[in-house]
């Protein structure tokens, strides 16, 4: 078996198309999700899809792809988005990754990555 320290994240999620699939199911749940979706009225959502997709594999997972989006602080500069939208949004990521079978262990370790950026993504 391959030990955790010998792969990224991003190999063992599976690759550019099961963190494609990930990322879906994570903005289903958001836009579904009545406390948050009102952030992404009038978003360009396959625009934004895209950027997190290339996000995710380049800065949180150690994947090949390169990131060329705004800044997480300049994309949610604005926003207001408060602490608890935050906490829902990590809990949307979690139950997307639980769905697809990604290791409890993987799990923790993007939740420990997003919530190094939080002071990035939320409104002080
Ligand atoms: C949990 C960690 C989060 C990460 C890693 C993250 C990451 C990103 C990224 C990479 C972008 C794209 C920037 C671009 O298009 O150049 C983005 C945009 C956006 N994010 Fe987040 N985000 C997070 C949390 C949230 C939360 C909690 C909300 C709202 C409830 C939110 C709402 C948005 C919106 C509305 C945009 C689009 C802004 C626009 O196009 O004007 N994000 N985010």
């Amino acid at each position: 078996m391959l030990r955790s320290t010998r792969s990224t994240l991003y190999e063992r999620l599976g690759g550019e198309e099961s963190i494609a699939a990930v990322i879906s199911e994570f903005y289903d749940r958001m836009t579904q999700d009545d406390r948050v979706n009102h952030h992404f009225i009038g978003v360009n959502m396959e625009v934004l899809r895209r950027h997190q997709i290339t996000y995710f594999m380049s800065y949180a997972l150690g994947g090949p792809k390169h990131y060329e989006g705004n800044t997480l602080r300049k994309a949610h500069s604005g926003l207001n988005i408060t602490s608890e939208e935050y906490e829902i949004a990590i809990k949307h990521l979690n139950s997307a990754l639980r769905k697809f079978n990604v290791a409890i262990e993987d799990i923790a370790r993007v939740e420990a990555f997003l919530r190094s950026v939080k002071p990035h993504i939320i409104y002080k």
